[in-house]
Formats: structure tokens, sequence, C-alpha cells
């Protein structure tokens, strides 16, 4: 008869235990290592006692930093059926660390090799305490070992940054799954050992069982204009393409309040993002989350939406804690200051801090008219082909037209770029100098941001991207009716600062414009490319008061992309 552990762990904040435990094993072996060989050791073991299994459990290892105190308390549950999702029998183990015997090295190897002739056991393992270091280490690494080969298993180990030395990949043979049962709560998680030799239908028939269909999990981290615009869309599209995308999706909201109530609170209840996307219902799946890892931990898919300035301190909290497989798309225009020099895509900061693969949406999209349902187009840049797939049927609507291109550099540099383009813009409409001036500042605008993407990122780049949505539509719609260009207009007709401006005429929303502006001119001045790229330059320094807003002309006026056609010219 096949036995069925449930492990019902709680308050695990003490990892003394560790400390013996290393001290006794005189090993240096890491949580991801124990914690499994423990799991496998109370499947494989044919004494099924509660202590027996709480012993294993608690050699779990844990690095030296995160240890504190000695009590941990372990409730043990074992049940017969394991369709009964109700616990029919409980055992509870309160140990400290002097009374704990603990599992060396070698006696702990020796469970590596489970027999032959048992059979499959799940093993339940519910954590009550999701801060508990233990637990998370543990988690991190099951997480890790999600789905199937060993291989894939050491490889997601790496990603994580837990060693795998000889010792853990012999532990590491064997398959897990992982996945939540409806009636486990939303802190609560399960994970499974299978041990090796599990045949891929009774996996199938787990996997199912445990309510992992193996659905696309989709979370926006994010929740201004833009992130709650295309909250509309997402959340609409993971229930029409349900059989692809599990059907609720988290969106991070950084905590406000707003009329005395938290933003997450009035999102969840009247399904309205009140503050950045008035008058527009979101859909009821669309769950507002006010911690970051809450909402992005479990998930396959992260849509990052949020103004550039924020992106490095958002992820911190999900360093480490990214589902193995998981990837991003980011919505978000802008740079970062490279600390060697230079710029950084916000995608490339994303791909390195979390290690996920990430693709980019750039495109004519002004957040209104894409809640209101008004026909657009947008492009996203996706190296990877299943990805791109996934990601276009997540996005498109019969509304929202979809391009997906292999270009993603080019895709996100369109988009940063044509933010310092819309400020020019704003400042010719400022000064009243009309459409034929804004044009050549437009065109010009374009020109340099071809030459940027050439000279820094990727100079066989392909024109044709720049007549995707994401280049000269998105030049257009944000030279028009864009907020860079709204404020940029304010700016030189009231002569205040563009902090205060941001402040007085966007309620919370950001401009992206003036800041990426000073980080482009940050490239091109350490490069010594100024002259080069005179519209850049000029529209930075106007925003920063070091040029009249006039004195745009005069940048121009000789401008690169006149002088050569002058010199190609056959006149
Ligand atoms: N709004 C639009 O029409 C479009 C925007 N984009 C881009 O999407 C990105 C996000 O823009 P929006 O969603 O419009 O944002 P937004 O301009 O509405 O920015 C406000 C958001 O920033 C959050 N925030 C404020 N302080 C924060 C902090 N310290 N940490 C984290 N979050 C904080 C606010 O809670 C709010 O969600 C930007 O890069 C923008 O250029 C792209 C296409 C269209
Ligand atoms: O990127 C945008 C439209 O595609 C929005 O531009 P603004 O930030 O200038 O409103």
């Amino acid at each position: 008869m096949r036995k069925v552990f449930s492990l019902l762990s709680y308050s695990f904040p003490n990892n003394r235990l560790s400390s013996s435990s290393q001290r006794g094993g005189g090993s240096r072996s890491v949580a991801s290592d124990y914690a499994l060989s423990a799991l496998l050791h109370s499947s494989c073991n044919t004494c099924y006692g509660s202590r027996n299994i709480a012993r294993n459990i608690i050699s779990i290892p844990i690095h030296e930093s995160k240890r504190s105190s000695s009590r941990t308390t372990l409730l043990v549950h074992q049940r017969r059926n394991s369709s009964n999702s109700k616990l029919i029998s409980g055992d509870s183990v309160s140990l400290n660390t002097s009374s704990c015997k603990l599992l060396s090295r070698s006696s702990s190897s020796r469970v590596h090799s489970p027999k032959k002739s048992v059979n499959p056991i799940i093993c339940e393992f519910h954590d009550f305490h999701k801060t508990s270091p233990v637990i998370n280490a543990s988690y991190r690494e099951s997480e890790a070992c999600a789905y199937w080969s060993g291989s894939e298993i050491k490889s997601a180990l790496k990603q994580n940054n837990f060693c795998c030395d000889k010792h853990s990949s012999s532990t590491l043979d064997c398959f897990l799954l992982a996945g939540n049962f409806p009636f486990v709560q939303k802190t609560r998680r399960k994970y499974c050992v299978l041990l090796k030799g599990f045949q891929q239908q009774q996996r199938r028939y787990y996997q199912s069982r445990m309510g992992d269909t193996g659905k696309k999990r989709v979370c926006i981290v994010g929740s201004g204009n833009w992130g709650s615009a295309i909250a509309k869309i997402v959340g609409d599209n993971v229930v029409k393409h349900s059989g692809v995308f599990a059907d609720t999706v988290k969106m991070y909201v950084f905590e406000e309040m707003v009329n005395g109530r938290k933003l997450t609170e009035i999102i969840n209840q009247d399904h309205e993002n009140v503050k950045y996307l008035p008058g527009h219902k979101l859909p009821a799946n669309i769950i507002a989350v006010p911690d970051v890892l809450d909402t992005a931990k479990d998930a396959d898919i992260l849509i990052f939406v949020l103004p550039h300035q924020f992106i490095k301190h958002t992820c911190k909290p999900l360093v480490g804690n990214m589902k193995p497989g998981a990837f991003g798309l980011s919505l978000i225009k802008g740079f970062d200051v490279a600390e060697g020099g230079g710029i950084e895509l916000i995608s490339s900061i994303i791909n390195k801090t979390l290690n996920i693969p990430c693709n980019v949406l750039m495109g004519a999209n002004l957040a209104g008219e894409i809640a209101d349902g008004n026909f657009s187009e947008t492009t996203i840049g996706a190296r990877d082909t299943e990805q791109g797939r996934l990601l276009h049927k997540l996005i498109q609507t019969d509304d929202f037209r979809v391009v997906v291109v292999k270009d993603v550099e080019t895709v996100e540099l369109c988009g940063a770029l044509k933010n310092v383009v819309a400020v020019g813009a704003g400042f010719i409409d400022g000064l009243q100098l009309g459409d034929n001036t804004k044009a050549a500042v437009i065109r010009l605008g374009l020109m340099e941001m071809v030459r940027f993407t050439q000279e820094f990122f990727n100079k066989d780049t392909e024109i044709s991207t720049f007549l995707e949505s994401c280049g000269v539509a998105d030049l257009i719609t944000t030279c028009y009716g864009g907020r860079n260009r709204k404020v940029s207009e304010a700016f030189v007709k009231t002569g205040k600062p563009f902090e205060e401006l941001e402040k007085e005429m966007l309620n919370g929303q950001r401009l992206q414009g003036p800041m990426t502006a000073a980080e482009v001119n940050f490239m091109l001045k350490s490069r010594g490319l100024e002259d080069k790229f005179p519209l850049f330059t000029a529209v930075h320094r106007i925003s920063t008061n070091v040029l009249k807003p006039m004195q745009l002309i005069d940048a121009i006026r000789n401008h690169p992309e006149h002088i050569s056609s002058l010199a190609n010219a056959k006149i």
C-alpha cells in the first residue's frame, strides 16, 4: 500500500541545530542537500514513526549567517489515503538542540540510495511560518527541483546559488513534484518527493491530483497608469486562454493610502485603481498584493511595469526567489546607469538581478487609450520563440495587436530613447514654434535613436524594427499625447523645475524623459560623443537649466544629419 506522509512544520526559527549538525558531521553542505536527503530518508524508511521523521527533518543544516535560537517543534501527521485531504492522525514532537540526535554526513549519505523495492511515497511539507530561513532554504530548493530530471534539478539549484557537490548530486537523483492543493492556504506550500523510477504516467496522475496542471501563472510587478491598463488586458486574457494560464493574476501594488483606504484594499474590493487609472474597472481576477515577494515567487511569467527608477529596489526581495523556468516581460522605458560607466538596459538589470530571461514590450501605447479599448499596436521583443508565443497569447486582443520580433535590444532602446525626443518635442510646443519644427525634432530624434543603438548596443540593428510600433509609432504618440511632452511644454511656459511640475500635474505618475536624458548623457559624455548627438545633449542641458529652451534650435541647426547628407549629395 502506498504510504503518504504529511509533515506539518511549525516554528522553525532556530538554526543552532544546523550548526551542531555541521559540527557533528564535519560537513560544509547546504540546506538543500540535507533537506532533500531528510525527505528521502523519511520516504524510504520502513519505520514511519513520527520521531524518526522529525529527526531527519531537523538535520537540515542552514547557512552560518542564518542561525539563531534553539527550539523546534514539529507536528507530524500521518495518513493512509492520499486522496483524503483531511489529516486523520497526528503527533507532535518538540525538540531542542541538546536533545536532538543529528544525522552526520555519513549516516545521511546512506539514505541517498533508496531501495528499488520501496513504493513511491509522497511527503507533503507545509509551512506555517513562511519567514523562517530554514523553511525558505529548503523551499527554495524544493521549488528549484519542481520538475523531473536530475540535470534540470542540478541546474536549477545552481541558478539558486545552492552548491551542487558530489554529495548533493547523488541526493538529487530523484524526481520532485511541487504544487498547491486547493485546501492549502496562501502562505502554506507543499512539496512532494517522488522516488527515482516513478513512471511518467504516475507522475502525471499526481501532478493533476495535486492541482498542478502546468498552467502558467502570471504576475504583474507594478500598478501605475500603464501597469493598471495592462492588467485589464492580462486579466481578461488569462481567462480567455484558461487552458494555458492560471486564472488569477497577482499585481504588486506599492502601498499607499488613498482617501483613508489602502490602495490594495480599494483595488481588491472595488476593482478599480482609483489613483492611477480612474474610471476603468479591473477584472476581478487581478489581485492587488502589497508585498512584491508574495506577488512574484510563484509566477512563471513576470510582467515588470514600474517607473524605471524603482526597478532595482523593487527587485531586491525577489533575488534568489524566482520559480525555475520563470521569465520576464519588461514594459519599462528607461535605462540604468552602470556602475563601471555607461548605461544598462532595464531588461538586462532584471536578467542579471533575478537570473531570469527578460523579454520586452514597447509600443505606441498611451495607457488611457489602451484602457478605453481603442485600437492600437505594440511590439514584443523575444529571443525565445516559445516565450514569444506565450506572450503573444497573453497580451494580444482584437484591439491590441502584437508583433513579435527578435531584435530585443532595439525594441527596448526605442522605448527608452523616444522619451528623450518627446521632451524635446514638448519644449518646441512650449516655445510655440509650430508643427514643422516639431516634425524636424521628431525626425532628428529618430536618427539619433538609430545612431545611438548602432553605436552602443547593436551595430547590425534592423532598421525595420524602428518601423514597428515600438519605433516611429511610439515616437509620434508620445511627442503628441504623452506626459513627457505635456510636462516639458509646461517646463518652458512656467520655468518651474520638472520635479515640481511632476507633482503638480501627474498625481503620482512619473516622468521618464528627463531622467533618461541624463542617463543617455552620462553615456555620451563618458565616450566624448555629445557633439554627435546634439538633440539628446541639448534636451539634457535644457532640462538641467544649463541651456535656455530656445538654444535647442541652435543645437540642431548644424545637426550631423544635415552635414553628412551634404557630404553625400552630388551637387
Ligand atoms: N503610462 C503610459 O501611458 C505608459 C507607460 N509606459 C512605461 O511603463 C512604466 C511604468 O509606467 P506607469 O505604469 O505609467 O507608472 P506611473 O507613471 O503611473 O507611476 C506610478 C507608479 O509608481 C509607483 N511607485 C511610486 N513610488 C514607488 C516606489 N518608491 N517604489 C515602487 N513603486 C513606486 C506608484 O505606486 C505607481 O504604481 C514606465 O517606464 C513608463 O515609461 C509605457 C507605455 C505607456
Ligand atoms: O510610452 C508612452 C506611450 O507609448 C507614454 O509616454 P509618456 O510617459 O510620455 O506618457
